[in-house]
């Protein structure tokens, strides 16, 4: 176990502009996987056609995970949201090249989607896989998971849910760890991190950081 503080890959997201495949994509394929973000709540049976378990996943960046998850768990559906547009994009081609059909997609504030979209009580599950650090120590409160997102996670999340962090910031882990501690309507499957689950793939990135011994924290809690 290590203890530094480099990230893996928070900085290795490319965050540039949209490219043609990408514009592409977003344009002809969003129509059929996209939902239009609205203040009323959406119905994620009709939205997915089909009555599974629904899997919530906020910031998927450009997607790799997102689609590997989908391709290998057929038996679920993906809901992803995300405010970046080349990320849109991305993953939006993977779901065309892959012909997957258990994802939809939403370009927006995922705060405001839980909020306004999301029913209580429908999520089987929430990823969240290295949300953004904002490591300096003035910055560490534009951080997504705090005590009342969790709350309201929580509310949207069915019993037995279960909510899985994942990052490669020491300092941040630690505060996840504590926020979601102290949240009374969760419950940890561990004893503080837990193993990687089978289902999350570790990227290239997160392969490489390894090898060169930087950490990697997940965090699995369940909903009582
Ligand atoms: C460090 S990246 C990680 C991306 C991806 N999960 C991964 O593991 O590669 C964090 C992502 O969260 C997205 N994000 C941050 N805040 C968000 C919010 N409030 N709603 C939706 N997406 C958000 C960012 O646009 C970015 O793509």
């Amino acid at each position: 176990m290590t203890t530094q503080h480099r990230p893996i890959r928070s900085f290795v997201l490319r965050q540039g502009r949209v490219s043609n495949a990408q514009q592409r994509s977003f344009d002809t394929l969003m129509p059929a996987f996209g939902l239009t973000y609205s203040e009323t709540t959406v119905d994620l049976t009709q939205a997915f056609g089909r009555t599974a378990p629904k899997i919530l996943e906020i910031g998927f960046g450009m997607g790799e995970p997102t689609a590997h998850i989908a391709q290998h768990h057929p038996e679920n559906d993906y809901l992803g949201v995300e405010v970046h547009m080349p990320g849109v994009g991305s993953l939006l081609k993977q779901i065309e090249e892959l012909g997957l059909t258990n994802i939809r997609l939403i370009q927006h504030d995922a705060v405001e989607v839980l909020k306004n979209m999301i029913a209580p009580a429908t999520l089987d599950g929430v990823h969240i896989f290295f949300p953004d650090p904002w490591h300096k120590k003035r910055h560490n409160k534009r951080r997504l998971i705090q005590a009342d997102f969790v709350s309201l996670l929580c509310d949207r999340l069915k019993p037995g849910g279960y909510l899985h962090v994942a990052t490669d910031w020491q300092d941040y882990a630690e505060q996840v760890l504590e926020v979601l501690n102290n949240e009374p309507n969760l419950i940890n499957t561990a004893d503080d991190y837990a193993p990687k689950p089978e289902y999350r793939p570790l990227t290239k990135f997160e392969q490489r950081g390894l090898r060169l011994g930087h950490g990697v924290w997940d965090l699995v809690f369940k909903r009582k």
